[in-house]
């Protein structure tokens, strides 16, 4: 019989050590010669371990996107980046993978680590995303956003009030900051009927944009270390706020006001006598729609709260930054817009130009797609998953349920597709015909099932900041270049050198 005694002494460390190597290198084994993903070209190591992925991540500060780019360079298309996801940097198949029609799940390990898995862009479930999105989709629809243009125009003219301010100090302006105040302004106003007036403030709440700036990181740890994401997040906030850094105290203080402004809106929501002032936000559409209760409890609408509002916060702003460098530091495309800005207001019945006219603007929309090229809010690569078919892309076969990637930042860098690729161009868009053919791989928003709902929010803001700040002022930028506009690191967001920052002084327009 085999006693305890000789169990106990099988359990020394030496063999414990020999059992670990076997199942380790048996793991080995399977992920290289058996897995169904086995025969996926890419670097062995990242078939063998996920760790291979936390190295560009954690250590090297999010490089993975650019480690993918040149596996791709080796081993083709096609490219088997970790034990269990695919990445593809053939623009012939995005539309293949980004679409409406089929079933599309998201890739849980990349989205749980945002820790909020009650809103609408971390539901990896294709029919839980389909009945979370459905209730919010008319309230930012196109004609919904344009009803609003008010609301956005508001915002504009505080913005341009605080830049005018520095044009009569002679003080220089940190713009960088201010353009993400704008952005942060306008989304909580638009989506939760609430302005916290960040555009009022001395400094424009700069620490809010830096540490935006710099969230990434914890998203990219918590990829790795599943548990570093929600110990920060149980964290107490009044006790955060007063032992923090200045950008961790602002956003634990936004925290604290969107969790107070919910519960205050929830409540509106179901009052029997509900306040008219409050009825057009998120948490309204949400309460008064068919969802089940389970989708109206306060920590369901929170997490949309947070992340619908947040998603309009550093992805426009970057985009908005890489803009007003390139616009203002290029004589050519700024006298080009002006020229273009001045005669759509001769044909405007008022002084301001509506939304619809500017959107007709050949110049100004080639200026904005140049800048959502070269910005398309995302670094990194979005998986799909389609849980019930095959995927065929050439000669290969994708396993079902395999979540298969690819990173439009690398489309729209491509140099077969965009000639001269980092150079901001917005004359690539001034023929009808070459963007029309460049709709199947111009896709700052990405498509399909989760194209981004609030598309027409950011087209809308972009149109109106843009072309108020081209007429009313001459930018000077300082020790800065486009390249600090460019994305270097993968943030989920867009990864700049800048980090946000872009100081300029500030002159009225010279319009000649
Ligand atoms: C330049 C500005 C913006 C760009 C380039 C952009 C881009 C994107 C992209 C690429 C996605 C897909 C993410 C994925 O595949 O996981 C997305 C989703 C989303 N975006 Fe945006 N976005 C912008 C502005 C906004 C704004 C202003 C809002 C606020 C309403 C917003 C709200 C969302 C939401 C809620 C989703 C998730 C949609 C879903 O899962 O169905 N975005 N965005």
């Amino acid at each position: 019989m085999f006693s305890d005694t000789h169990f106990k002494d099988l359990l020394v460390w030496p063999n414990l050590l020999v059992i670990f190597v076997l199942w380790l290198a048996s793991l080995v084994f399977y992920r290289v010669f058996l897995h169904p993903l086995a025969n996926f070209p890419g670097p062995k190591l990242a078939a063998v371990t996920r760790y291979y992925e936390a190295y560009f991540d954690v250590i090297q500060n999010g490089q993975y996107t650019f480690k993918i780019a040149e596996m791709h360079k080796k081993y083709g298309p096609i490219v088997r980046i970790s034990p269990y996801e695919l990445h593809v940097i053939d623009p012939a198949f995005f539309e293949k993978l980004y679409r409406q029609e089929g079933r599309w799940n998201k890739y849980a390990w990349s989205l749980d680590a945002f820790s909020g898995k009650g809103a609408m862009i971390c539901s990896t479930d294709h029919d839980i995303h389909k009945t979370r999105r459905q209730p919010l989709n008319s309230f930012l629809s196109k004609a919904k956003v344009a009803s609003q243009q008010v609301l956005i125009r508001q915002n504009v003219e505080k913005l341009c009030d605080r830049i005018t301010l520095f044009i009569d100090s002679g003080d220089t302006i940190i713009l960088g900051a201010a353009t993400s105040a704008f952005a942060r302004d306008v989304a909580t106003e638009y989506i939760i009927g609430r302005n916290y007036n960040s555009l009022d403030l001395e400094d424009f709440n700069v620490g809010m944009t830096v540490l935006l700036q710099g969230s990434g990181r914890i998203w990219r740890i918590t990829k790795h270390i599943t548990w570093f994401g929600p110990t920060m997040k149980s964290m107490p906030v009044d006790w955060v706020i007063k032992v923090a850094d200045a950008g961790m105290k602002a956003f634990f203080a936004y925290l604290k006001e969107t969790t107070k402004d919910t519960k205050e809106l929830l409540a509106q929501a179901t009052s029997s006598t509900p306040d008219q002032k409050h009825q057009r936000t998120i948490v309204n559409e949400i309460m008064n729609s068919n969802l089940p209760p389970v989708e109206k409890s306060f920590d369901r609408v929170f997490d949309e709260v947070v992340t619908v509002t947040g998603a309009g916060f550093e992805t426009i702003a970057n985009a908005l930054r890489l803009i007003f460098y390139h616009v203002f530091s290029n004589d050519e495309i700024l006298r080009t817009l002006r020229v273009e800005l001045r005669s759509a207001t001769k044909r405007s019945s008022s002084d301001e130009i509506d939304l619809k006219t500017l959107e007709q603007l050949p110049y100004l929309t080639s200026v904005i797609m140049e800048g959502l090229r070269l910005s398309p809010a995302i670094a990194t690569r979005s998986a799909r998953i389609a849980p019930d078919r095959e995927l065929i892309y050439g000669r290969w076969r994708i396993p079902a349920g395999t979540p298969v990637g690819m990173t439009t930042l690398l489309m729209h860098t491509d140099e077969k597709l965009y000639p001269d690729p980092m150079c901001f161009n917005p004359e690539r868009w001034m023929d009808f015909d070459d963007r029309k053919k460049a709709e199947k791989t111009f896709a700052p928003f990405t498509k399909g099932t989760r194209i981004c709902i609030g598309m027409h929010l950011a087209w809308a803001e972009i149109y109106l900041v843009l072309s108020t700040l081209v007429q009313r002022f001459d930018f000077d930028f300082k020790d800065v270049s486009g390249k600090d506009f460019e994305c270097n690191s993968d943030q989920f967001i867009i990864g700049t050198p800048s980090n946000g920052v872009l100081n300029a002084t500030v002159t009225s327009a010279e319009i000649s």
